[in-house]
């Protein structure tokens, strides 16, 4: 290896030679002359997409599977060690290409064409995909449709088109947008039974209202189908949620009080067999949880609780067996106060973002706790997006 040899992808997905110059689309073991030519090494592979790298739905295709394996690990690791933490990283569980089960692409009406697709990277451009290397086929089989049919609709403004796959199949919500008059309703009718549409839903900035919905919407979580609201959050492979959920069923053992907190559906909730109390501030994700919970009649427990204002106590955490915690990207620096003093034997932390969790792990283990092992999950494939689950418990006294 040479100082112009590409050691390691950085988190926003540049590759860095060993004397610390930077490469776009490089992959390790490229090298980076001084004139600034890239000679692809053994790990570059061709980028499968034609959008690649114009799109801004993949940033790192150039990387064969070992390579962005790596990275994801890399990123998890770099987080923990600038915060002075080492530990065991598991083999990453990396989602395959066209599983993405949620989706959020841009639509633009311009000069007699409609446009849809994600985003150009670092710009409001959008890329009208002909083809798609991470949606589930399922998925992608709409977009053409969709333009046809936004265009029947007399869509004339930019809006996003959420995809999500329901239990029931896909399920559309479209914003900045609501269709008016007979021949759109016929339109749309026509556009959901050719392609068995299990909903679709407008919000033109006054909340979803649905137009098609044959049959209630759920997703199942754990054997449980919970309503599922419009455009809720979900993990976003199935693969990936598998994942997450066995490492997190693997770090707690065998409870028989947990409290999932950050909630969502219950993606944790349903799949731990204990009674569970569930602490989440949406209010649809909660009801829905609720709802799915009393209907399979599971001993679940949920609140409606903003856990950044008002984290649960000491006390209260130590009223359980095992604490699951999943919060949004800004992690859980509020709630970790109190996780780092309480008596619960173990604490399941997932997070999509290492950064802020390597901030809270920090916290943690200030205050006696360790890691066990971390699992890596990259759901979001060839991005620089990534998850993990890690399990903490307090070493025993020797
Ligand atoms: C990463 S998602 C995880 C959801 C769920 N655990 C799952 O796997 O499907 C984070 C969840 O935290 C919720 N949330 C965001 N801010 C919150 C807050 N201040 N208090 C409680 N829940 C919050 C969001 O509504 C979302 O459901």
């Amino acid at each position: 290896m040479t100082d112009d040899t590409i050691i390691r992808i950085a988190a926003r997905g540049d590759g860095i030679t060993a004397d610390g110059r930077h490469a776009a689309l490089s992959a390790p073991g490229d090298t980076l002359a001084a004139d600034g030519t890239l000679t692809h090494g053994p790990h570059h592979q061709t980028p499968p997409c034609i959008h690649f790298p114009t799109c801004g739905g993949c940033q790192l295709q150039q990387l064969d599977d070992q390579s962005y394996a790596e990275f994801v690990t890399d990123r998890i690791a770099s987080a923990l060690d600038g915060q002075g933490i080492t530990t065991m990283i598991r083999e990453p569980h990396i989602s395959p290409p066209r599983t993405r089960r949620r989706a959020t692409l841009h639509a633009e009406a311009k000069g007699g064409r409609m446009t849809l697709g994600f985003a150009e990277e670092k710009s409001h451009a959008i890329v009208d995909i002909k083809e798609c290397w991470i949606l589930d086929p399922r998925l992608f089989a709409l977009v053409a449709p969709l333009r046809v049919l936004l265009r029947k609709l007399n869509f004339k403004r930019r809006g996003d088109v959420h995809l999500t796959l329901a239990d029931q199949g896909p399920d559309i919500l479209i914003t900045g947008f609501a269709p008016e008059g007979l021949p759109a309703a016929e339109a749309l009718v026509a556009f959901c039974e050719a392609h068995k549409i299990a909903r679709v839903a407008f919000n033109d900035g006054m909340g979803p209202e649905t137009l098609w919905e044959p049959d209630a919407c759920t997703i199942t979580l754990g054997g449980v189908p919970v309503p599922l609201p419009p455009a809720s959050f979900l993990q976003a492979t199935v693969d990936g949620e598998a994942a997450l959920t066995t490492a997190v069923l693997d770090a707690i053992g065998k409870p028989a009080t947990v409290a999932d907190l950050f909630a969502g559906l219950g993606t944790f909730t349903m799949a731990i067999p204990a009674k569970v109390y569930a602490a989440e501030a949406g209010r649809d994700a909660l009801g829905s949880l609720k709802a799915g919970a009393n209907a399979a009649r599971r001993p679940v427990f949920p609140e409606h609780r903003d856990l950044y204002r008002r984290p649960l106590t000491v006390a209260e955490l130590d009223r359980f067996d095992a604490v699951v915690l999943d919060p949004p990207r800004s992690g859980a620096r509020e709630q970790a106060v109190a996780l780092a003093a309480c008596k619960t034997p173990v604490i399941a932390y997932v997070s999509c973002n290492p950064a802020t969790f390597a901030r809270d792990a920090k916290d943690l283990c200030d205050a006696g706790w360790q890691i066990d092992w971390i699992q890596p999950v990259g759901q979001f494939r060839w991005s620089t997006h990534v998850e993990l689950a890690a399990k903490f418990t307090r070493p025993s006294p020797q």
